[in-house]
């Protein structure tokens, strides 16, 4: 199809009672019902008990060829599945990810793979370095093979054995590879294993600020560190996941991601890793307890700083100065970089507040460059960083009339 005869997929909803695809709105043309593309078969939906509306109605959509080679399940509602089919278009991925994707995972005998997925001791599989990056590069790109919303899971509008039943479909009409790849996948306990291949290796992402639960093949093989040398960023509009490196890494190291938000202390992280049922014997976890209490009284400290920031009209400019400067360098100590998303916002505030704009303007470009960075292109805070420059140009404006 040509761009423009294209199917206007964003407009179109299933309408699910009579089975048929209706046009919600917008100008562009629905096919006709009896051609349920982009999907490979009719979505298949659940009976609720509840008598609540169909727009909240999860059903399976399934592409058994999605980029390439992998088909894609959703367990999501009719509207959230067809604001998605946009980024399901080869197209929407751009040369620099497909060139990425082309030089990772299993390669042909004698081709250089950026990654290889193997046992590493006491942690299961594990993915590990088969070439040097350097600080900021892609690692690994993967798409995801299995999307359900997190309220799927977690609600009881539906009963145990409807929403087995919907996660068995889901799966099912999967391609062969894939199915058995994911029935392959680690699991922390022994519940029913679709729900616990999700629960273990499920990465949280949003479709139209609505949570859902991902699955990625290779992506799911990142094991975690308290200190990481990578980060990962997901990116809607194409539905690509990347694994990027947190700072240099050698040949044979393990990639590794943090699992729970960093900059959390020994306990908090204990507590949040308890989800994946095992216990973290990274070298952060595993240092001299003196060590450790050090890193926790640095990153309680650190936490301290951004509270104090929060009133720094009151603490006057070169206050503020001063606990800029202890945050960046408690930042660099501890190694959490992906942090500085949110304590260059705050540094901007301050010097919004205390009238330093040069320093404003320089934190608010460095907040705006590493959340495009570490959140990617269409981070949750994109609001946020536009509000910063148009306080920053109202408080220029301001200074230029007085
Ligand atoms: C998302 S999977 C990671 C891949 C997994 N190792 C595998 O074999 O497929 C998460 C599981 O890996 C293991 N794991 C991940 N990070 C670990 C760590 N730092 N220490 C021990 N086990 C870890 C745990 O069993 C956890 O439930």
């Amino acid at each position: 199809l040509s761009h423009s005869h294209r199917p206007d997929w964003a407009a179109c909803s299933w309408n699910i009672h009579n089975e048929i695809l209706t046009r919600q709105s917008g100008q562009g043309t629905c096919p006709l019902a009896s051609d349920w593309s982009p999907w490979s078969q009719k979505p298949f939906c659940l009976e609720s008990s509840k008598e609540d509306d169909t727009a909240q109605q999860d059903c399976v959509f399934t592409m058994s060829a999605f980029r390439g080679n992998q088909g894609l399940s959703l367990i999501t509602t009719a509207d959230l599945a067809a604001s998605v089919v946009e980024s399901l278009d080869d197209s929407r991925v751009p040369p620099v990810l497909r060139r990425q994707l082309a030089n990772s995972g299993q390669q042909q005998p004698g081709e250089r793979s950026a990654y290889e997925i193997r046992n590493v001791p006491g942690r299961g599989k594990g993915v590990v370095a088969k070439r040097r990056f350097s600080k900021h590069q892609i690692i690994m790109v993967d798409f995801p093979v299995l999307i359900i919303r997190l309220d799927f899971v977690n609600n009881d509008r539906y009963t145990q054995r409807q929403k087995r039943r919907l996660m068995e479909t889901s799966v099912r009409q999967l391609p062969t590879e894939q199915r058995r790849a994911i029935m392959g996948l680690a699991r922390s306990s022994g519940g029913e294993p679709i729900l616990e291949a999700l629960r273990t290796n499920g990465f949280g992402i949003e479709i139209e600020a609505v949570q859902h639960l991902a699955l990625f093949l290779n992506g799911s093989r990142v094991n975690h560190n308290c200190r990481p040398n990578s980060f990962w960023r997901f990116t809607n509009s194409n539905m690509a996941m990347e694994v990027v490196a947190l700072r240099d890494v050698s040949v044979g190291e393990e990639i590794t991601h943090s699992y729970a938000p960093l900059g959390h202390t020994y306990e908090e992280r204990k507590r949040a890793l308890q989800a994946w049922g095992f216990r973290c014997n990274c070298a952060l976890c595993s240092t001299r307890t003196v060590e450790r209490d050090l890193s926790d009284s640095r990153r309680e400290r650190l936490r301290e700083v951004h509270l104090t920031l929060g009133q720094a009209e009151r603490l006057g400019s070169q206050r503020v100065a001063e606990l800029v400067r202890e945050a960046m360098s408690l930042i660099e100590q501890e190694e959490l970089d992906p942090q500085l998303v949110e304590y260059y916002q705050q540094f901007a505030k301050a010097y919004l507040d205390t009238n330093h704009l040069e320093r404003a303007r320089l934190a608010i470009a460095e907040a705006d460059r590493l959340w495009r960075l570490y959140g990617g292109e269409e981070h949750e805070n994109v609001d946020g960083i536009r509000e910063l420059w148009q306080a920053l140009a109202e408080a220029e404006q301001d200074a230029h009339e007085e």
